[in-house]
């Protein structure tokens, strides 16, 4: 499991240990952390020719001390310093005593930082406010030739929220310290992360509100069957999906309800012919959720059209966990918040940006919200929706953010934008639903159906990847259940 801290505990960790070590140490642990990864990446540090961009605060203050590592390894390192008279002063000495060439001119600057076979973003850490500053916005438009690695967080992305106010720096690597930052799990953030390498350097932290899954961890979650399982205590999955006007949706729920772990899967719906026809194992049931048999839990939306309205109320009328899902989230955002008040069991949302902005216009009376403005902030909009609806949120999108309504949030690692096709939501939707009859606590099946759902994402798209359609998801499922369970 991949843990990450907001600034303010990471700051109140730092400060504990700093008390306890002598001054400066915390620093020197960190720069030698990123000159080992740093010498790992040019392969040959002698020779090699090295720009340090710095900034005002200890985030250049790391960047010098490894700078200052590299040079001492025989690396022509150059110091760029974007706030001249505020460099670290130590790390400024040191590198100067390892030779180091150090240069406040810009036009000096771009030079250097166009032909380095490696760049240290050390303007900003977890310090920054806003986007970059004018003086150091030519560095994320220059061309460049060698790898740029961010120190601690790239410059110009908010650490707690992965937003990124105005230009940021994009790195190839990015070392961070201590712990994740929030922003370099959650896009647009994460984006200009690259791969993040963490450097432990000795923090005691709290147990975290953000993390995001691997694979042994999934592996832990997955439900199983036992030698005593039947199949209606493996789970039984009910899916209300599917119209006239949108068959397919009810197939794709299905699909994905039958890969998920449940037992069994019941379907209610207009597209109950077309289902049995291309999945015989499903059990079908005449009428609405409220008739149906057994059910250990329902996956209600999908391309339901018209139908939506009425499955919806019986669903959530039932005790058993609900997700809601598509046009089932446009009827949830008619009737707001009060529709979950009397649910006895949990609900799991799961929109796209744009089902949020209409979730969110039917709950906490604030503005108007546009779903691009809602992408761009993704973390808080997971939280608003959970707080508003007291339910659990999966938001779709670049980095599937998951948020309790408890305030813990997962931030899922496996996507892939090849799932940005029609009709692969309907199939997270049944693995989630699914995982949710075996058992799942619902922040637990969303974050599994999302990590799966991005995993097979990936082995259909194949590498180096080509278009995908949401059925040959649904089917490349076992394949990454298997993988997760062998790594
Ligand atoms: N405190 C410690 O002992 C440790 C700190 N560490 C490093 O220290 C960093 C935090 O250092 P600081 O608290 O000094 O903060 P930063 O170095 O991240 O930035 C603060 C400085 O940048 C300026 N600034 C803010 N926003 C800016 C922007 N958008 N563009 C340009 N300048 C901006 C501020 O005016 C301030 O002078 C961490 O990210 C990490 O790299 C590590 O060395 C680990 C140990
Ligand atoms: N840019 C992207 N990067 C990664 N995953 C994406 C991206 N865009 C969409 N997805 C994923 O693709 C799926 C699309 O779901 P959804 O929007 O509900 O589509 P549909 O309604 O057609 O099924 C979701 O799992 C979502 O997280
Ligand atoms: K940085």
């Amino acid at each position: 499991m991949r843990h990450a801290h907001p600034v303010e505990t990471v700051r109140a960790a730092e400060a504990e240990l700093m008390a306890r070590l002598p001054e400066g140490a915390l620093m020197q642990r960190a720069a030698a952390g990123l000159a080992a990864t740093c010498a790992r990446l040019l392969g040959r540090v002698y020779g090699s020719r090295v720009t340090v961009l710095v900034g005002s605060g200890d985030n250049g203050g790391d960047a010098l001390y490894a700078g200052a590592a590299l040079a001492r390894r025989g690396a022509r390192v150059t110091a760029v310093l974007l706030a001249p008279g505020k460099a670290h002063a130590g790390g400024l000495a040191a590198l100067r005593a390892a030779r180091g060439r150090v240069t406040a001119e810009q036009e000096v600057g771009l030079a250097d930082f166009s032909c380095a076979d490696l760049v240290l973003d050390g303007i900003v850490g977890i310090g920054g406010r806003g986007g970059l500053r004018p003086g150091a916005v030519p560095y994320a438009e220059a061309r460049r030739r060698g790898v740029v690695v961010a120190v601690d967080l790239p410059s110009g992305v908010d650490a707690d929220t992965g937003e990124v106010p105005g230009v940021a720096l994009r790195a190839d690597v990015t070392v961070c310290f201590g712990t994740y930052k929030p922003g370099l799990l959650i896009d647009p953030g994460a984006s200009y992360a690259g791969a993040v390498q963490l450097v432990d350097i000795g923090l005691t932290l709290p147990q975290p509100e953000l993390t995001a899954l691997q694979h042994a961890d999934v592996a832990a979650l997955l439900p199983l069957p036992g030698a005593e399982s039947d199949k209606y205590r493996r789970g039984v999955v009910g899916v209300a999906a599917g119209s006239a006007t949108y068959p397919g949706a009810a197939l794709l729920a299905v699909a994905g309800a039958l890969r998920g772990g449940a037992g069994a899967v019941r379907y209610v719906g207009a597209a109950a012919e077309e289902v049995v026809r291309r999945f015989p194992e499903t059990l079908v049931t005449e009428g609405g959720p409220a008739g149906a048999g057994r059910v250990q839990a329902w996956v209600v939306g999908p391309g339901g059209g018209e139908g939506a309205r009425q499955a919806l109320a019986e669903a959530l009328a039932s005790d058993v966990p609900v997700l809601v899902d598509a046009d089932g989230l446009t009827e949830l955002g008619r009737i707001g918040p009060s529709a979950l008040a009397g649910r006895t069991a949990p609900t799991l949302l799961t929109p796209h940006t744009g089902e949020a902005a209409r979730l969110l216009a039917g709950a906490d009376g604030g503005a108007p919200a546009a779903a691009d403005d809602l992408a761009a902030r993704r973390l808080a909009t997971a939280r608003r929706l959970a707080a508003a609806y007291r339910a659990t949120v999966l938001l779709k999108g670049s980095t599937t953010v998951i948020a309790d309504p408890g305030g813990a949030v997962r931030v899922n690692p496996t996507g892939t934008s090849w799932l940005a096709t029609a009709g692969s939501g309907d199939v997270l939707a049944g693995l989630a639903g699914s995982l949710l009859a075996a058992g799942l606590p619902p922040l637990d099946a969303a974050s599994v159906a999302a990590y799966l759902h991005g995993l097979a994402g990936r082995e259909a798209a194949g590498a180096p990847g080509a278009p995908v359609t949401a059925l040959a998801v649904a089917e490349a499922l076992p394949a990454v259940w298997r993988a997760v369970r062998q790594a």
